[in-house]
């Protein structure tokens, strides 16, 4: 295929966890123009890209200029605790933006893929989520998340929702990058040991991402049909205490003279552990849609969290442990 005839992929949010590993997995789906809250320029005419999701007009015009044949949208409020204070700034975000670039992408025929998050569902049972069960979001950033979920049905264009949980990557802060400070901060850790879920690498979601992206811009019958919501986690499942142990186990094994001083690493309940927002204490996604209809498999957790730590813990790695 000729750089011409490459479709448009608009990614909103390049610069986040996400953001980051998709400008490197869908750059060989077409001609990716990537913007961060800084915005751009067209890459043919230079005319100013907004990509700042606060700036709803902005944001529709510059989907009118490029044309995309589909939008990734990866920004998003993510703060959960945070949320609770500035619920407009959220719901703008995560929603109001939301509302706006399906709107845009129906009336310019493009696909949306868009990501929430398990914390849309109140965490009841112990059954893993299928992606018609009902939710019930426990916080400001899960309702937040819901709305911006509504938006994009009911506009009409075709999408992908990728809900997904307990994301890390190389690029910016997450439970793993906290964890591996702290124990090189304390002696002990306390953690909760009641909220379930699969930690899931930002390089997982993007190969994922691509993959699912070029099945769906392939066109035909086969296509139109992907259109929907799809649950893409890790494989197996564990604690927040789980994930903690094992990402500070690995650490040690690959960069035992880092300054380890942490001994024990102990399990509490949630109410030991009070904070703003509530969150989901089964947040385990079953992910059977996802990999029936694209024809995929999904990596224990561990495989992804074992590559992680090995990456951040390298000497090479120049930030570690808190890059800029
Ligand atoms: N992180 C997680 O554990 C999970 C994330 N998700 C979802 O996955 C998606 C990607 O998340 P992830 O990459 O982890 O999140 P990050 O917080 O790492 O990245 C989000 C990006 O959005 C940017 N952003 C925030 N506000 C705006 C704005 N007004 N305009 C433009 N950009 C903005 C952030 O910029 P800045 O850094 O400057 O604020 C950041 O670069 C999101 O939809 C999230 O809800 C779902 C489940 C779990
Ligand atoms: C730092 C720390 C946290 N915790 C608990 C608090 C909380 O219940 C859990 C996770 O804390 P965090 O705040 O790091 O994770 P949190 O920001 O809640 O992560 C969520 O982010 C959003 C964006 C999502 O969509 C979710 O899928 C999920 O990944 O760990 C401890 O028990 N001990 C500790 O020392
Ligand atoms: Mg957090």
């Amino acid at each position: 295929m000729s750089v011409a005839q490459a479709p448009r992929i608009l990614l909103l949010g390049k610069d986040g966890q996400v953001g980051w590993e998709l400008q490197r997995a869908l750059a060989p789906l077409g001609e990716l123009v990537a913007l961060g809250r800084a915005g751009g320029t067209e890459p043919a005419t230079g005319a100013p890209l907004v990509g700042d999701l606060a700036d709803l007009e902005g944001l529709a015009a510059t989907v009118q200029v490029v044309r995309p044949a589909a939008i990734v949208n990866a920004a998003a409020y993510t703060a959960v605790d945070q949320a609770e204070r500035e619920p407009e700034l959220a719901e703008r975000i995560n929603a109001d933006a939301v509302d706006v670039l399906a709107q845009a992408a129906a009336r310019c025929g493009a696909w949306l893929v868009h990501y929430s998050t398990d914390y849309v569902f109140d965490g009841s049972g112990q059954r893993p989520w299928r992606e018609d069960d009902p939710v019930a979001p426990l916080s400001v950033y899960g309702r937040s998340k819901r709305a911006g979920e509504e938006a994009v049905r009911a506009s009409g264009c075709r999408h992908l929702i990728l809900r997904t949980q307990w994301v890390y990557g190389v690029r910016g802060g997450n439970f793993a990058r906290t964890m591996l400070r702290l124990a090189r901060e304390r002696e002990v850790l306390r953690v909760v040991d009641d909220q379930w879920g699969a930690p899931t690498g930002a390089d997982l979601i993007a190969d994922v991402t691509a993959c699912a992206l070029r099945q769906a811009l392939a066109g035909g019958v086969h296509a139109a049909a992907l259109s929907g919501t799809y649950h893409l986690a890790a494989a197996g499942t564990t604690t927040w205490c789980g994930y903690a142990r094992y990402l500070i186990e690995q650490a040690r094994q690959i960069a035992p003279h880092a300054g380890w001083c942490v001994h024990t690493i102990e399990a509490i309940p949630t109410a030991a552990y009070p904070t703003p927002a509530r969150r989901p204490a089964n947040g385990r996604l079953d992910t059977t849609r996802l990999q029936t209809a694209f024809g995929m498999h999904l990596p224990p957790w561990q495989h992804g969290v074992a590559r992680w730590v090995a990456m951040v813990c390298s000497d090479a790695w120049a930030g570690w442990p808190n890059p800029a």
